[in-house]
């Protein structure tokens, strides 16, 4: 006779096949943000899932983050850091550790820790290959009280002008996982920081990818009252970031999810990323959580 307990863990291995079917040979972009990061052992379940999806046949690129490892290098340097609309204001000794924290330490240390799991990840930024070929971004705020419009100049913030998807398309046809630092060369020859929800939005939108997730440090967008809203259409999204409910880095991801939807992007999810392996809750489970972004 069988055990309940095997009976209920073959049932839970058995309730994915429809799902790796449906993801096979299919991108999935995974935004791995700065906040998700850090406890050893969600990131050991992290790279396990990034693995697994890889070994089960679906074609993963992760796309990291890392503004608070950004932020403790900043101040041990004693360089003041400020951000506007979700952006980190940046100027020349900025991007100068914005480059060596995003493309030096953590996106190596995420290509070991795949690596440890018995995957093959190789690391790039957006300068590899052409990736991504940023312009200077030129930010517009409104005034929330008297409504009026302004440019911010945040420096060597840049935004993807061009994505050239040849060298992740070629790692991809060998099975490695590509995992992209979203630091970019202008056409100025000048390097930019681009917020790495912008950069993962546009690397997906250049492999159609069938989903685009963004792991973060809460469990999706929140409404006023703090709960989580499961669904949101783009025209509702919209009016939470003028009404302030969405504010600081949700915007840039949120704009984003937009971005990619119009771009031919599946499906677009904000999830916790401090959940262990919600990577594979959400893709290979009927538990999917977070908030999925609607047209
Ligand atoms: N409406 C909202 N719902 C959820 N989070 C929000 C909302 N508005 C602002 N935020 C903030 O956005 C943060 C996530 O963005 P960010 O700090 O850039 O994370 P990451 O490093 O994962 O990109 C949350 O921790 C929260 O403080
Ligand atoms: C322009 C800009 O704000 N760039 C970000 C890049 C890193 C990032 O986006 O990291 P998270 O995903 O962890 O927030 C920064 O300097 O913090």
């Amino acid at each position: 006779m069988t055990n309940p307990d095997m009976a209920s863990r073959a049932h839970i291995i058995a309730q994915a096949l429809p799902y790796m079917q449906r993801y096979d040979d299919r991108t999935v972009v995974v935004k791995y943000g700065g906040h998700a990061m850090g406890d050893p052992s969600l990131g050991q379940a992290f790279a396990r899932d990034i693995t697994l999806l890889r070994q089960s046949g679906v074609n993963p690129v992760v796309v990291h983050g890392g503004g608070p490892q950004i932020g403790k290098m900043l101040q041990r340097l004693n360089i003041v850091s400020e951000f506007k609309a979700g952006l980190r204001v940046t100027d020349k000794a900025t991007v100068e550790v914005v480059e060596m924290v995003l493309a030096g330490s953590i996106n190596k240390e995420i290509v070991q820790m795949i690596n440890a799991e018995g995957g093959r990840a190789v690391g790039l930024c957006g300068k590899d290959g052409n990736l991504v070929t940023a312009r200077k971004l030129n930010r517009t705020v409104v005034d929330p009280d008297s409504n009026i419009e302004s440019v911010v100049d945040l420096g060597f913030v840049g935004e993807p002008a061009s994505v050239d998807p040849t060298v992740l398309r070629l790692v991809l046809k060998e099975a490695i996982i590509p995992v992209v630092a979203p630091v970019a060369h202008g056409e100025d020859g000048e390097t930019y920081n681009i917020n790495a929800d912008t950069a993962a939005g546009a690397i997906a939108g250049s492999l159609n990818a069938k989903r685009l997730l963004f792991l973060t440090d809460v469990p999706g967008v929140l409404d006023k009252d703090g709960n989580l809203i499961k669904q949101l259409s783009v025209a509702k999204a919209r009016e939470l970031m003028k009404d302030g409910t969405i504010s600081g880095g949700m915007i840039p991801k949120v704009e984003t999810c937009i971005g990619s939807l119009d771009k031919g992007v599946e499906g677009v999810v904000i999830l916790n990323g401090k959940v262990p392996h919600a990577v594979l809750l959400e893709l290979f489970t009927d538990g999917g959580a977070g908030t999925l972004i609607r047209p």
